[in-house]
């Protein structure tokens, strides 16, 4: 995939983005929370308890369909076990990922993502909209790792490649496997959701984003943030947290509720485009991820969008007189470009007046 691209387009134009933004703490030598990185002890404060949490829902089980449907429309995020992507896959790339993090900081610095680019490593790009820095670092791929990898291991980049690009191969089967059941659960057939997936041209090329991210071990977690709440741009995507907890989802009425880590699992998060085709249907699920003072904690997150030219809109299927239509027509890459000017209210842009 080359990166002319919409992804990296969008965050060509935002002009917000200066180098504080991209370049990461030297975290291993901050024996205490720097101001730059404390926020108050109210946007951090932690979880409520909960009896039912995220729902869970193995794939084998006949109940799928609508187990997934009562998810999203809850909560806009399900766990998903019995998924078929081999366990020594995902070891593979926890392994790779702390091999990358673990890396002295000068090293790391020289895959740093470029302020025209959206690959490489830095802060999450969300950054630029906080005056507080977060607790975290990432490193972005699409598509061959290639390039940055070379730049962190010369003559050692194989392993980490290979590892990245078989990923980025099961979790496109995966997500799209999953796309199916969650548009089927809502009734749309193929034929419905085609219009989604292929250009004009006829052509079918989904764009999708590898985000590694490493929270490091910190001094005070009461007062940081390893990345705040935000929703995700995409249609879906599939996150495999590792063990450690720290993913938050935001309830209605009830606040943030801990994403527990299942072993071998992926979360399953309903991006803003799949909001949009579902017609405000299924949530799109607010989340953040919290530190911790004893546990460096991984996660992978694959952002899984349509072809950049294809207009995304709610399904007619899913308009009638109880639910009017909420969103004018957008490409993806209109979208990202007016998520990159309007982060968490880019949604209200493109809505109706109801
Ligand atoms: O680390 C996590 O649990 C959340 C990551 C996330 O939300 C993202 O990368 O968009
Ligand atoms: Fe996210």
């Amino acid at each position: 995939m080359n990166n002319n691209n919409s992804i990296s387009a969008s965050f060509k134009t935002n002009p917000t983005i200066n180098l504080d933004h991209i370049i990461p703490l030297d975290f291993k030598t901050v024996l205490k929370l720097p101001k730059s990185h404390s926020w108050s002890t109210t946007t951090t404060s932690t979880h409520v308890e909960v009896d039912e949490g995220v729902p869970v829902v193995d794939l084998a089980d006949p109940e799928a369909l609508t187990l997934i449907r009562g998810a999203c429309e809850k909560w806009g995020m399900f766990q998903v076990t019995n998924h078929g992507v081999p366990i020594k896959l995902l070891k593979q790339i926890e392994f790779q990922s702390k091999k990358l993090f673990g890396l002295p900081t000068n090293q790391k610095l020289l895959a740093v993502r470029s302020p025209e680019e959206c690959t490489g490593y830095g802060l999450p790009r969300i950054s630029t909209f906080f005056s507080k820095l977060f607790w975290s670092e990432g490193f972005s791929i699409m598509g061959s790792p290639l390039h940055h990898a070379r730049q962190l291991w010369p003559n050692h980049h194989f392993d980490f490649c290979n590892v990245m690009v078989e990923y980025q191969k099961e979790l496109m089967g995966l997500t799209e496997r999953i796309l199916g059941l969650m548009f089927t659960s809502l009734d749309l057939t193929q034929e419905d959701v085609k219009c989604f997936s292929e250009s004009k041209n006829g052509s079918k090329h989904p764009q999708a984003l590898l985000q590694l991210n490493s929270y490091p071990i910190c001094p005070d977690p009461t007062r940081a943030m390893g990345l705040a709440p935000h929703t995700d741009s995409s249609l879906l995507t599939l996150l495999y947290q590792t063990n450690i907890s720290g993913l938050q989802v935001f309830r209605e009425n009830v606040g943030w509720v801990l994403v527990n880590p299942i072993s071998g699992a992926f979360v399953v998060n309903v991006g803003d485009l799949m909001h949009i085709i579902c017609n405000g249907r299924f949530k799109t699920a607010l989340h953040r991820a919290l530190v911790n003072q004893t546990h460096h904690r991984i996660s992978v997150a694959y952002f899984y969008g349509p072809p950049k030219d294809v207009n995304i809109s709610p399904s007619i299927k899913l308009v009638d007189r109880d639910h009017p239509i909420l969103y004018r027509p957008v490409t993806w890459k209109e979208f990202l470009d007016s998520k990159a000017t309007h982060f968490n209210k880019a949604l209200d842009f493109i809505r109706f007046d109801v």
